[in-house]
């Protein structure tokens, strides 16, 4: 950038925002007396210690010192090397093997105000994991360097430090970053709180590879227990090896999705490609006074399916193939089911159900296919061509499981339910899936199975 050509001020404006954001996020937790109880031992010992990390009685005091004489001098990172130098570092450590603490990072929501706090633009909604690294207890005199958080692995991206309000002065993490600096004295914090009827933990979120130090501690003890924070996958599409699952068999999610994998890799099923049909084996709860201008609720079906019908999504999609939920219509006197993509407010109307679909809300009819891929023909075929839609639209369909039957769409529905409510109806849906021929099952392209029958948006 040349001294003298004058900086855009928006530039100055982006570059300002973006460094306004200090690279960490903290405050304090108010916890529950048993979110405080540390048990301790090494495995070579009969037995574990117990100790309140919430108490400030000459007792409780006492027994931090006895946690303290129980850690080991905290070493640190050097190329790949552990180092201990007590120049660099003054601490004890406890690795987490040798503890187990009341305090559930999980439950807590604390990894919510990290990901609002540490993350943004998209980010915050990520899923992130919070991983257990050590026990720390810094007494008299003890500190920490300026250093970098060792990564371990290339989906760590932050540390989480929780500090109990076990009485200490001093040994304030200070953060440096880009010529800032952050303090962050979680004992004055903590003082600050000692009053408040929860006892509390401070906490503080920051990236790894932002410079930090601890001061020096000038009484008491600082304990503290570290996470390393990760990127968490998405969860799980197989479970692993280890965890066995004997009941429910749909559970076996990889199970589904073997079924299935056999399925579409025969060539004399559906040789030419087509859509499959899956009745779904639970009922959802739909809005009764369903208006136009509302949501189409089948889209937000797909994040709340239940068990089997969860398991069957998703092992579709892990096929590469596109499911899409559908609400289907039977008229028995007419012997014509017809599907919709959408939720349809019929209002009272003297034509069938199924024709009033057809003809005035982009239903479409369904006709049954054979595993071979020729139709079945239906009794109400006649009706079809004499009441039905010119160039209406229709779809063959083999059905993998078979679809619910009765589903009225868009009319009062009486059920047995927990709660006296008739604002929500159950109806029961059916994913409709397009398969490619036989072996490119995933090629959807030349079929003009059921997403070709998708309405536009209205
Ligand atoms: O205790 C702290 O505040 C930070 C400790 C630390 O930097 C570490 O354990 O790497
Ligand atoms: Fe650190």
């Amino acid at each position: 950038m040349s001294d003298c050509a004058p900086e855009p001020p928006l530039v100055k404006r982006l570059r300002s925002t973006l460094a306004e954001n200090p690279p960490f996020c903290s405050g304090t937790l108010g916890l529950h007396a048993r979110d405080f109880t540390l048990l301790y031992g090494k495995p070579e010992d009969d037995i574990a210690h117990r100790i309140n990390l919430s108490g400030t009685s000459a007792k409780d005091v006492e027994a931090v010192n006895k946690l303290e004489q129980a850690c080991e001098a905290a070493t640190f990172g050097r190329n790949a090397e552990a180092v201990l130098d007590e120049t660099y570092r003054k601490a004890g450590k406890m690795d987490s093997d040798n503890f187990f603490l009341g305090f559930d990072v999980d439950r807590s929501r604390i990894l919510d105000v990290v990901r609002a706090g540490l993350l943004a633009g998209g980010d915050e909604t990520k899923p992130i994991r919070a991983e257990l690294y050590k026990l720390n207890v810094y007494g008299k005199d003890a500190f920490f360097k300026p250093h970098k958080d060792t990564p371990r692995g290339t989906d760590m991206f932050g540390s989480l430090v929780l500090v109990f309000p076990t009485p200490h002065e001093g040994g304030a993490l200070v953060l440096r970053h880009e010529g800032n600096e952050w303090s962050f004295d979680a004992a004055q914090i903590l003082s600050a709180t000692a009053h408040y009827e929860l006892k509390r933990v401070a906490y503080i979120a920051f990236f790894s590879d932002i410079e930090h130090e601890v001061l020096p501690v000038t009484s008491g003890h600082r304990v503290t227990i570290t996470y390393n924070l990760y990127w968490a996958p998405p969860p799980a599409v197989a479970f692993p090896e280890e965890l066995s699952v004997i009941y429910p068999k749909h559970s076996n999610f990889a199970a589904v999705g073997e079924a299935l994998a056999e399925l579409l890799a025969d060539p004399t099923f559906l040789p030419e490609g087509g859509t499959l049909g899956f009745g779904l084996r639970h009922a959802y709860p739909f809005e009764k006074r369903w208006e136009r201008k509302m949501p189409n609720p089948l889209d937000k079906l797909r994040g709340w399916l239940k068990g089997s019908d969860a398991a069957l999504f998703r092992a579709l999609q892990a096929l590469s193939l596109d499911p899409q939920p559908w609400l289907l219509c039977q008229s028995d006197s007419y012997c014509i089911t017809v599907m919709v993509d959408h939720m349809v407010r019929l209002g009272y109307c003297e034509e069938d159900e199924c024709y009033a679909l057809l003809n005035h809300h982009g239903g479409v009819r369904v006709v049954e296919k054979n595993s071979d891929g020729t139709v079945k023909p239906s009794k109400g075929d006649e009706d079809y061509e004499a009441y039905g839609p010119e160039n209406g639209k229709e779809v063959g369909v083999f059905w993998v499981t078979e679809y619910g039957k009765n589903n009225t769409i868009g009319s009062e529905y009486t059920a047995y339910g927990n709660e006296p409510t008739t604002a929500y109806m159950y109806m029961v849906v059916s994913l409709l899936v397009d398969i490619g021929p036989a072996g490119d099952r995933a090629n959807t392209q030349g079929i003009a199975g059921s997403k070709a029958m998708q309405s536009t948006k209205e």
